[in-house]
């Protein structure tokens, strides 16, 4: 199989790991005879001092040609004080909103070997099997108006979603439901928002035509809670854009480390850009003690949603499970008795295991 694939590496950490996932990536193509070719653009602060601006018109046209897409991770202290309409964060926005990709699939992937790195007992978290599906380009991420008021002294942002937005996320929920342990909880704040209470509406409507799934509402403050005490009792969640980022970093601990978690940007079509849920990790840049899995992970779910090589996928699942299961971790790990090593021993590590 032939495939273009963009690689926008960004910042801080982002860079290092990128270096991982393309490794494993050239391995699975050697392995399994496939053409993949990689062409790095730049996005956040690397596009901002290279071009002035966090995403130039090159890296969207690039992304626009591709096959699917890879990114690393976007900002950091160096651009903290650039004007707010060209912060590195609004590239990751900028793209994900130019491709119309809506919905932001995060599985939350509990691995044995990690049950001690959590920081919550081991029969909390066993039998968790949870993903959280986050509406990414719509609610207050986008909504206008958005400025300061009042010589600086009051700001303003806008939580807006139209049917239509919701109508798409909400039977992505479903649809993922149904082909997963078919329970899906909805995550809002209608207790107070309006936006919520249309929110719920319509998952109320879409119940209709998924009589096979089971449907349940939670506040969000409640999910929050209930998400580290009994993550069991979840299969699907969906959720709107802001509920949905805050919620998957807390889920994060289940798996005992944020570095872990995969992410997969999607449309209905089978474009998609692939990026760990974590973020540029300012605190550990350059160390090169960063947890490449994450975004290893993210290959797997590229292959398997954007080029539909499942198989392929498994192969690199399995590989960081092995590795796992040996011991090896990153220092973001808390494991007792374990390999404690660095990124690229860590990818090395997984590469041993697609040979
Ligand atoms: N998708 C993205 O590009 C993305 C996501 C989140 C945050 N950010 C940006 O990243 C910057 C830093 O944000 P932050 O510090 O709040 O969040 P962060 O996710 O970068 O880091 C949070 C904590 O987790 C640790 N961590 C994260 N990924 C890790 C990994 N792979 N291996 C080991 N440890 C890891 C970090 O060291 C840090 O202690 C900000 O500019 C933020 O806007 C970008
Ligand atoms: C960097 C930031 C804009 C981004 C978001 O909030 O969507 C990040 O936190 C994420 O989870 O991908
Ligand atoms: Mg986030």
């Amino acid at each position: 199989m032939k495939k273009q694939i963009v690689l926008l590496p960004g910042d801080g950490i982002g860079r290092e790991i990128m270096e991982s996932a393309k490794a494993v990536l050239e391995a699975i193509a050697k392995k399994y005879n496939h053409e993949f070719t990689f062409e790095k653009h730049a996005i956040g602060g690397d596009a901002i001092d290279q071009h002035g601006i966090p995403l130039p018109e090159e890296t969207v046209q690039a992304c626009q040609n591709a096959d699917a897409i890879l990114l690393g991770a976007v900002g950091g202290p160096k651009w903290d004080t650039v004007s707010p309409n060209i912060r590195p964060e609004k590239g990751l926005l900028g793209i994900r909103k130019a491709l119309g990709l809506f919905a932001n699939l995060r599985p939350i992937l509990g691995f044995k070997a990690l049950l001690h790195a959590s920081p919550l007992k081991q029969e909390i978290i066993e039998g968790s099997d949870i993903l959280i599906i986050r509406e990414l380009t719509g609610g207050l991420y986008f909504g206008e108006p958005r400025e300061r008021r009042d010589n600086g002294n009051s700001a303003v942002d806008t939580l807006l979603y139209t049917r239509e937005e919701i109508e798409r996320i909400v039977e992505k929920g479903f649809e993922s439901a149904r082909i997963r342990n078919k329970h899906l909880t909805s995550v809002d704040k209608a207790n107070v928002l309006e936006s919520s209470r249309l929110w719920r509406e319509i998952v109320e409507e879409k119940a209709k035509e998924y009589p096979d799934v089971q449907v349940e509402h939670l506040l969000v403050d409640a999910a929050a809670m209930k998400l580290i005490t009994s993550p069991s009792q979840f299969d699907v969640i969906v959720t709107e854009n802001l509920f949905g980022d805050i919620l998957s970093d807390e889920a994060s601990v289940l798996t005992g480390s944020l570095g872990m978690l995969p992410s997969a940007s999607v449309r209905t079509d089978g474009v998609g850009l692939y990026e760990p849920v974590h973020g540029s990790a300012p605190d550990i840049a350059g160390k090169g003690i960063a947890n490449p899995l994450g975004i290893i992970l993210s290959a797997a779910l590229m292959l398997r949603h954007s080029f539909g090589l499942d198989e392929e996928a498994k192969e690199i699942e399995s590989a960081v499970n092995a590795c796992l299961e040996e011991g090896y971790h990153t220092a973001d790990l808390a494991i007792k008795n374990g390999h404690q090593v660095g990124t690229i021993e860590m990818t090395n590590a997984v590469l041993e295991y697609l040979k």
